[in-house]
C-alpha cells in the first residue's frame, strides 16, 4: 500500500526514449520535465522531490530516479490497482500499460488504449478489466530495421497516410502508416469495440489519430493513470 497521504506526488513516466515528469494541479495535469532516457542512464536526472509515483519500462534507470526522491512508488501488478489485470504474466506487464489502462478508466470501462512510442501498444479494457493487447515496433524502430537489414532501403523518418507510396521513401513511410493504423482498426474490430473510445498517448499519438480519423489524444493518459493509482492506494483500495 502506498503511504503517501502527506504530499502530492510527482508523476513520472519513464519510457525507452524519454522520461517525463508531471504534476497534478487544480486545473489538471502539467508537464514539469522531459528528458532523454539516455541522459538519465548516464546518471543525470535534474529533478528532486519528496514523493514520486513512477511508471517505468526501463529498469536500468530506476536507481537514479529513486535516489532523487525520499519515497518512490513503482507501478507494477503487485500494487493494489483500480482495475483487474487479465494477463497470463502480470509480472512482465509493462508499467506504462498498467498506468495507461488505469488512466483510461476516466473515459469508461470499455475501449482501446494506444501508446504510440518507441514500441506501440494497443490494449483492450473491457468491463473495467485490462484484457491484454498487442505490442508492435514503433515508427522509428520499423524504419531502423528496414534501413539496417536491407541493402537498398534508406532509413526514413515518420510515416504517411498515403497509399500507394510513389517513391522508395514514400513506400516505406506508407508501409509504417498502414501497419500502425491498420493494426488499430483491426484490433477494434476483433475486440468488437467499434462504438467505444479509442484513447491515444505517446510521441506521435496526434499524427496517428489524424490517420485513423477517430480517437481521443490524451497526452496525460499515463499520468492520469498514475494519479488514479495513487488515489486508489491512498484511500485503501476502496
Ligand atoms: N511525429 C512523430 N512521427 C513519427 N515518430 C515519432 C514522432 N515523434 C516521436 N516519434 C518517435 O516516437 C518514439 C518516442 O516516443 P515517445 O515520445 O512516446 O517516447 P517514450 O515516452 O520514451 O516512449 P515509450 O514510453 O514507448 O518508450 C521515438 O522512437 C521517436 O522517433
Ligand atoms: C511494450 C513496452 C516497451 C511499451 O512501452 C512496455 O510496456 C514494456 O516493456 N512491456 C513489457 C512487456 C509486456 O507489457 O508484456
Amino acid at each position: 500500500m502506498l503511504n503517501i497521504e502527506r504530499e502530492t506526488p510527482f508523476l513520472i513516466d519513464a519510457g525507452n526514449t524519454f522520461v517525463k515528469v508531471a504534476v497534478k494541479e487544480e486545473g489538471g495535469f502539467k508537464f514539469a520535465l522531459k528528458i532523454e532516457t539516455e541522459t538519465v542512464k548516464k546518471g543525470n536526472f535534474p529533478f528532486k522531490g519528496k514523493v514520486a509515483v513512477v511508471s517505468s519500462v526501463v529498469p536500468s534507470i530506476e536507481e537514479v530516479i529513486k535516489s532523487n526522491f525520499e519515497k518512490v512508488f513503482f507501478v507494477s501488478a503487485h500494487l493494489p490497482l483500480p482495475l483487474k489485470l487479465d494477463y497470463k504474466t502480470p509480472e512482465t506487464l509493462g508499467a506504462d500499460r498498467i498506468a495507461a489502462a488505469c488512466g483510461f478508466l476516466d473515459y469508461g470501462s470499455n475501449g482501446i488504449v494506444v501508446l504510440a512510442g518507441t514500441a506501440v501498444v494497443i490494449d483492450v479494457v473491457k468491463d473495467g478489466i485490462f484484457q491484454g493487447g498487442a505490442i508492435l515496433p514503433g515508427t522509428s524502430l520499423m524504419a531502423k530495421v528496414l534501413g539496417r537489414f536491407t541493402e537498398q532501403l534508406p532509413e526514413v523518418e515518420g510515416f504517411l497516410n498515403e497509399y500507394p507510396g510513389k517513391s522508395t521513401a514514400e513506400s516505406i513511410m506508407s508501409g509504417i502508416g498502414l501497419a500502425l493504423a491498420g493494426a488499430v482498426d483491426r484490433a477494434l474490430k476483433i475486440a468488437d469495440l467499434n462504438d467505444s473510445p479509442v484513447v491515444l498517448a505517446g510521441g506521435y499519438a496526434e499524427d496517428l489519430r489524424k490517420m485513423l480519423g477517430y480517437g481521443i489524444v490524451d497526452e496525460f493518459l499515463i499520468f492520469r493513470g498514475l494519479w488514479n493509482i495513487y488515489r486508489w492506494n491512498k484511500k485503501g483500495g476502496a
